[in-house]
């Protein structure tokens, strides 16, 4: 049980006090907080094992009755996956840490400057991630305790889901319940046919392209979900759809020059299809020797595209035949991702003090 209200931590209410002590601080009242999905503490069984729990554990992932789901996850998963997720981390770990956190850190990093540029000292840019550390709660409290009484909320997620968005808003809602003066929130759901998103998208790949030729096709591959929460009304795969639509007619590709999959299963349902590994098998199967993949879904590269990407499938892929398949990187900090979310972030906070009513178009961020 959350614990409201708490009076014996004076941090909770003075949110407004604790400003005027530290006038420094109380110069900035905007924030934007940038959530991702989180990552283990180290590519180890004991560290994925906690990671896991929270992630498994949360009703918005898995929807199963508590009793009936929590002996399995408790007596059967996380007794197993925890190794074998591991292993998989082990091989993309970098020195400095998880690339979902670097990249994630790096990100918001390029973000604080450019907004810094075009509205100098008017945002405090902050990273938290919804499973692991560092957690939404404390971080919105943190913010709070500095003085931002205004807090603008962008999930690193370009589409839609419960399973994501949804359940980053639970966690914001829940910050919102502990804090006796909550601030004023606004929260972005996608921006998945943001058009400066898909320009970003396009020029990326068409960079990426000039420097290393182009494959035979081009496959956008989606983290999937269950099929039944898309029937129950999640807008996610719509919204994959879409993104994929734009984006091949922004490249100027034909129909069959490029291909939709969804990776990432888990469990034993029907998830969204066609399978990602299924997709190279039968690309590879139908004569497809040099194949690119790209992953629009992911704001920044982590677990799902470094390693099963770029790794397993890539062996799926050569076994039937195929001769290479290459990754094109997510777009983590460069500077046309960071461009188009700080129009996007500015567009948002239209309206609160210090933010114009001028309507902010991509082409005016900072280059
Ligand atoms: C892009 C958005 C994501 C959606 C939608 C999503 C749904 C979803 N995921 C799982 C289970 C797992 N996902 C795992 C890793 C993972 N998932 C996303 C993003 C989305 N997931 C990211 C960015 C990552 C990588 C994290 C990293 O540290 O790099 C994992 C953990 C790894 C493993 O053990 O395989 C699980 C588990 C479900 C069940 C689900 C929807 C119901
Ligand atoms: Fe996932
Ligand atoms: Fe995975």
């Amino acid at each position: 049980m959350p614990h409201y209200f708490p009076m014996s931590d004076p941090t909770h209410y003075t949110g407004h006090a604790g400003a005027l002590s530290d006038p420094a601080a109380a110069a900035i009242q905007t924030g934007l907080l940038l959530v991702n999905l989180g990552t283990p503490e180290a590519p180890t069984a004991a560290a994925v094992r906690p990671y896991l729990a929270e992630f498994l554990g949360d009703p918005r992932v898995i929807d199963y009755p508590r009793w009936l789901w929590w002996p399995i996850l408790h007596g059967v998963i996380l007794r197993v996956r925890p190794r074998r997720s591991a292993q998989a981390y082990a091989r993309i770990w970098t020195p400095q840490g998880s690339p979902l956190r670097v990249g994630s850190e790096a990100l918001a990093a390029a973000l604080q400057n450019a907004l810094d540029r075009r509205r100098p000292g008017a945002v405090r840019v902050a990273l938290a991630m919804r499973y692991g550390q560092p957690a939404v709660v404390p971080t919105i409290e943190r913010l709070v305790r500095e003085g931002v009484r205004r807090l603008l909320v962008l999930p690193l997620y370009p589409q839609y889901s419960a399973t994501s968005t949804g359940s980053v808003l639970d966690a914001v809602a829940a910050a919102m319940q502990r804090l006796r003066w909550p601030p004023e929130l606004r929260t972005i759901n996608d921006y998945h046919d943001d058009p400066a998103h898909i320009e970003a998208l396009a020029g990326h790949i068409e960079r990426w392209w000039q420097r290393h030729g182009r494959g035979e096709k081009l496959l956008l591959s989606f983290h999937g979900i269950p099929e039944r929460y898309v029937r129950a009304g999640d807008p996610y795969r719509d919204q994959c759809l879409a993104t994929a639509r734009r984006l091949r007619e922004r490249l100027g590709l034909a129909e069959d020059a490029l291909v939709l999959s969804f990776q990432s299963r888990v469990g034993r349902e029907p998830w969204l299809s066609p399978y990602t590994d299924a997709t190279v098998r039968a690309l590879a199967a139908r004569g497809v020797r040099r194949l690119d993949v790209a992953c629009p879904g992911f704001a920044v590269d982590c677990l799902e595209t470094l390693e099963e990407i770029a790794m397993q499938n890539r062996e799926f892929f050569l076994e039937a035949g195929g001769e290479d398949l290459r990754y094109i990187p997510a777009l983590n900090d460069d500077p046309a991702q960071v461009d188009q979310l700080c129009a996007l972030a500015l567009r948002h906070l239209q309206g609160w003090p210090g933010f114009d009513g001028r309507a902010v178009r991509s082409a005016e961020a900072p280059a």
